[in-house]
């Protein structure tokens, strides 16, 4: 029977954010960053592994307590995120038909509600799938300037996130070019081979924590959920 594996790519240096420590690793509401993160994906009940790629240098990840019996840590993060995703896959080592779901280790606000929908919805579909979520804003297309040169209609554009939902075989062909710079999520990767993964909706809550400003929002996303 096919199993179910989330990985977590977490070898980032989050260099937006432009903290000394890893933003994966700074604390929020008393634990780090990614446990939260690990936390979701392992009180799922239909995922049976949880792997999080880290940095061969990483010098945080052995500091701290992770509890969940799930996990599985793979020190074989690469220089891009599709890099350290492919190395990970690599290392796994899973069935072709084994279901893969790459989640952000910065999207720590990712709900139960939102990963058991995308569960249920590509659970069966050929291709796989992604939380998504249609723009709910005016697009504007800016010069170098930062001057407006266009209204760009909305109609049809989600943002992507995470979990990416695909099999295991499918997932590792598409990676194979983990260096393309085009491939900036598992999603692209699958387009290039000539696939439509599906859109399943996901929330505003799942954002990544990418500039200083977003960890005190999560600090408080995560206090209201418990
Ligand atoms: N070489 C890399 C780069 C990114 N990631 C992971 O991919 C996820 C999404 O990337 P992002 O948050 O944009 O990560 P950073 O690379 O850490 O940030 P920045 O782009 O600002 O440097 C993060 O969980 C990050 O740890 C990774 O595993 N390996
Ligand atoms: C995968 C991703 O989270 C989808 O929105 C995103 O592409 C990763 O962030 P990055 O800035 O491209 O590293």
């Amino acid at each position: 029977m096919a199993r179910c594996i989330a990985l977590v790519p977490a070898a980032g240096h989050g260099s937006r954010f432009g903290s000394a420590t890893p933003k994966q690793y700074l604390d929020i509401n008393g634990q780090p960053l990614l446990a939260h993160t690990l936390a979701v994906l392992a009180a799922n009940p239909d995922i049976d592994q949880v792997a999080v790629v880290i940095s061969p240098g990483d010098e945080w990840f052995d500091s701290f307590d992770w509890p969940q019996p799930k996990l599985t840590v793979l020190r074989v993060g690469g220089a891009s995120r599709a890099e350290s995703v492919a190395n990970g896959l690599a290392a796994l080592a899973p069935a072709a038909d084994d279901w893969v779901l790459v989640h952000d280790a910065a999207r720590c606000c990712l709900s139960p509600q939102a990963l058991a929908r995308l569960i249920a919805e590509i659970g069966d579909d050929a291709v796989g799938g992604i939380l998504a979520q249609p723009v709910a804003d005016t697009v504007k297309q800016g010069d170098a300037a930062a001057r407006i040169s266009a209204t760009v209609p909305r109609d049809g554009l989600w943002l992507a996130q995470t979990p990416q939902m695909f099999r295991a075989g499918l997932l590792a062909c598409a990676l194979a070019d983990a260096a393309n710079p085009a491939i900036t999520d598992e999603a692209s990767a699958i387009e290039l081979l000539g696939h439509a993964p599906r859109l399943v909706v996901g929330e505003a809550q799942n954002f990544k924590v990418t500039w200083p400003g977003d960890l005190a929002l999560a600090a408080a996303i995560l206090a209201a959920r418990n």
